[in-house]
């Protein structure tokens, strides 16, 4: 029986797809798996029944992968289940930013109690006018499963869509409508774009990219959406934008003490995933890849470890290894099994960067002596008996 812990709520349709050898726990430390959402994990300690984490959704700069890597444990995220949500709420943050939608609204509230209230509309209703879309040159920072939907839904709307994306994926590249422009590098889009919106994951890469700099690059009374994740953007930087006159709006879906309340600013919280159908594709997508790992070995759409699928074990024993990506090590691997008269039937060895795992099926079960020799071997992080 495998124990599932979750950190933050997860859809109930998700949940359901759990078989019976799994259970939830309300014991952390007891879990082999941990489900989570936004909830930060950094500072947490990690115990060595904890297996697997998966993300049920796409950002995991709230997870300590480099941590878990080196503890063997797989961390998992779920590409694209969320996307449609976060561009439908892209779409309504661009119109909210052309348009005084949300000072209207609090107008009306304001003047609820006013009789005439009809006649008073028509006579405030220009302080809260705008511009459309149409027409209107859109720059896409990362064309992911988010920067490619929301890239073609705009060209839809009639607008001029560059897309800058370096290591734009052929998924997202076939998807991509070939009417959008290929932007060769970021300034391109700082120059050219009336509306700049940002998919990019917050990597030490792209931490604060939005800066003085590239704001002073960008055409004057720009509007910058970021629903990606707020550190990507100085926004000490975009508030002095907005002062100046620089940037008309900035929406962004991640609350804070700088831009809540802030003049300029559209601050939304943190919804862009919060629908019915994303938060049950979420759940659905990363309690499958959890049971297959727990289950089987197999690791499908992890962020810390390669794919890796050798599908369900049909022979007496499976043990999956995590180790350094260096040389020799599946040699001392296959010693201890053969010293041992252990037949390997069948074997993957696949690596990501520093890290590499293999999965080694056996004609007969491996016992605490062999697992002891392939854990002392140097560059092991940690041995696995899944079968
Ligand atoms: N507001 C919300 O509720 C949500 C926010 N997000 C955020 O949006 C981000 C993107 O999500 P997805 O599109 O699903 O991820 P994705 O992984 O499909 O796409 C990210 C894209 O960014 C590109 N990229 C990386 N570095 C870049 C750079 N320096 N310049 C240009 N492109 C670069 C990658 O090549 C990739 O194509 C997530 O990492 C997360 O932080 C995601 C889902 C929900
Ligand atoms: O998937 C992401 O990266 C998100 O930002 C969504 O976060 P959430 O699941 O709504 O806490």
């Amino acid at each position: 029986m495998f124990q599932y812990y979750c950190l933050n709520p997860i859809s109930q349709i998700g949940l359901e797809k759990f078989t019976e050898e799994f259970e939830n726990t309300q014991d952390v430390n007891q879990a082999q798996g941990i489900l989570v959402r936004s909830a930060a994990m950094h500072d947490m300690e990690l115990s060595n029944n904890l297996l697997a984490v998966a993300r049920a959704g796409a950002g995991v700069n709230n997870i300590p992968l480099d941590k878990c890597a080196e503890k063997g444990i797989v961390v998992f995220n779920t590409p694209g289940a969320n996307a449609n949500g976060v561009k439908e709420l892209v779409i309504a943050g661009m119109l909210l930013a052309v348009r005084d939608i949300v000072g209207g609204i609090n107008w009306v509230e304001s003047a609820k109690d006013n009789a005439d209230i009809a006649k008073a509309t028509e006579k405030e209703k220009k302080r809260f006018a705008g511009t459309e879309l149409t027409d209107k040159k859109l720059g896409i920072i990362g064309l992911g499963a988010i920067g490619v939907k929301v890239a073609n839904v705009a060209k839809h709307m009639g607008m001029e869509v560059y897309g800058y994306d370096p290591y734009v994926s052929v998924d997202a590249a076939w998807n991509l409508s070939r009417d959008v422009k290929h932007a060769l590098n970021v300034e391109e889009i700082y120059e050219t774009c009336d509306i700049i919106t940002i998919h990019v994951p917050l990597l030490d890469s792209t931490r604060g990219m939005i800066n003085k700099e590239a704001i002073s690059k960008m055409k004057d009374g720009v509007i910058l959406l970021n629903f990606a994740r707020d550190l990507l953007a100085n926004e000490e930087d975009v508030l002095e934008g907005i002062k100046e006159g620089k940037i008309r709006r900035y929406v962004t879906d991640f609350p804070n003490p700088t831009t809540a309340g802030a003049e300029g600013c559209v601050v939304i919280p943190h919804l862009g995933a919060s629908t019915e159908e994303s938060e049950d594709n979420c759940a659905k997508m990363a309690v499958k890849q959890m049971m297959n790992y727990l289950k089987n070995g197999n690791i499908i759409n992890s962020v810390n470890y390669p794919n890796c699928d050798m599908g369900i074990c049909s022979q007496a024993g499976r043990v999956a290894i995590f180790h350094k990506n260096i040389a020799n090590m599946i040699t001392k691997f296959a010693a201890c099994f053969g010293d041992e008269g252990i037949n390997i039937t069948d074997m993957m060895n696949k690596s990501k960067g520093e890290v590499a795992y293999t999965m080694i099926d056996i004609e007969t079960a491996a016992d605490a002596e062999i697992i002891s020799k392939l854990q002392a071997i140097k560059g092991v992080f940690r041995v696995r008996v899944v079968k």
